[in-house]
């Protein structure tokens, strides 16, 4: 992270995330906008997961803007206001804030701007929001916002508000339609077919495969044992993915490799923590500390807990060639990688 002093302003903190391949541009906080990112069209949403809805309001932003050669900055809130209202009810996130800002940056924003959802801002009145944030922080040319998107002190800050309420303080002002017809692609959609092992059906309401990341930590080192040592990454608790085995590809550095993972509680030893652990094929190397990023491409089965230790053994080699089998088929066209 380094701090940019902009002429007679507090620093502007600006956060380079390290990626392996795409290195958007994440601000958090910024009191203002260097001068390349102002006068942009700014979208405005929490975006949890990118989805295909979130993609279709940042390219109604994108093709004006660049066309008109306007930046495209994405407004965003962490933690998430719902996590800020109602701290007791968790809430499976699909994408953390540096997955949000890559997405973002594929969508075709050229920046990412996280304003910390806090007390101040929550209780801001909308008008205030859109004099002190949007023209005042961002100096906004246009403001994009999707149908249903609510802001300000009492959600008064409908998208109605702001079209009226733009205008008023120079601001052009669009509203994204709903995407996906009679049902509007939702982020709680895709929560809930993860929820269910449908991992096709969420990666075609996300436009890609879901992808969760992750620092690899220390495990039991039993798999090595077992002839499948499995890279292990701790998803965050609130996490209703469905346990089980998927077929995987991870970024490994800058290699995407294929591997077999299982998420849940390894009924066979220890119905421990919940883990997502990878087992890379026709891979070796030390991966502890390491972050990777890890898409699903398929559910193969539940987890179970098998008679003996060797039938697990034996079902994992089963669970490596079905992997093997579901990646070599052609990816459906809905749901690409999106890793790179
Ligand atoms: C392809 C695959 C399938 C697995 N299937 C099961 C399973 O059915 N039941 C189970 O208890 N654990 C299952 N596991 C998890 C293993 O038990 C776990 O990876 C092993 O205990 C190694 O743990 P460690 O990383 O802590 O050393 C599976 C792991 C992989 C990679
Ligand atoms: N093909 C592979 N797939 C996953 N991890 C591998 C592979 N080859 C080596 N490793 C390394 O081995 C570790 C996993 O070994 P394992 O015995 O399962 O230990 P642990 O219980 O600590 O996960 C990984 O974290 C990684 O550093």
């Amino acid at each position: 992270m380094t701090a940019v002093a902009a002429p007679g302003h507090l620093p502007l903190v600006v956060a380079t995330v390290s990626l392996a391949r795409l290195s958007p541009r994440l601000l958090i906080d910024p009191k203002d906008l260097p001068t390349e990112l102002r006068d942009g069209h700014v979208v405005v949403g929490n975006f949890d997961g990118v989805h295909r809805g979130h993609q279709s309001v940042v390219r109604q932003a994108a093709e004006p803007a660049h066309a008109a050669g306007r930046p495209v900055v994405a407004l965003t809130f962490e933690p998430h206001p719902r996590t800020f209202f109602q701290p007791d009810q968790p809430l499976f996130r699909l994408t953390g804030r540096d997955e949000k800002a890559r997405q973002l940056a594929r969508a075709g924003v050229d920046a990412t701007v996280v304003l910390t959802f806090d007390r101040a801002l929550a209780t801001e009145e909308a008008e205030d929001f859109v004099a002190e944030v949007l023209v005042g922080r961002l100096a906004a040319h246009t403001v994009v916002v999707g149908w249903d998107f609510h802001f300000g002190r009492g959600r008064r800050g409908s998208p109605a508000f702001l079209a009226e309420a733009g205008p008023r303080h120079g601001l052009y002002v669009e509203v994204a339609p709903p995407y996906g017809g009679g049902t509007p692609v939702s982020s709680s959609a895709i929560r809930d077919h993860l929820a269910a092992g449908e991992i096709q059906a969420a990666g075609r309401l996300l436009g890609r495969r879901w992808i969760v990341e992750g620092e690899v930590v220390h495990g039991d080192k039993r798999g090595r044992d077992l002839g499948f040592p499995t890279a292990n990454i701790r998803l965050a608790p609130e996490t209703r993915l469905k346990h089980g085995i998927y077929a995987v590809r991870a970024l490994v550095g800058d290699r995407i490799v294929d591997g077999a993972a299982s998420y849940g509680r390894r009924p066979q030893f220890d119905d421990g923590a919940p883990l997502f652990e990878t087992y890379l094929m026709d891979f070796s190397g030390q991966l502890y500390g390491e972050r990777l990023r890890i898409e699903l491409a398929s559910f193969l089965r539940p987890e179970e807990r098998f008679e003996s230790v060797d039938a697990l053994i034996s079902q994992m080699a089963r669970d490596v060639d079905a992997a093997r089998a579901v990646l070599a088929a052609p990816e459906d066209p809905l749901a690409p990688s999106a890793l790179a």
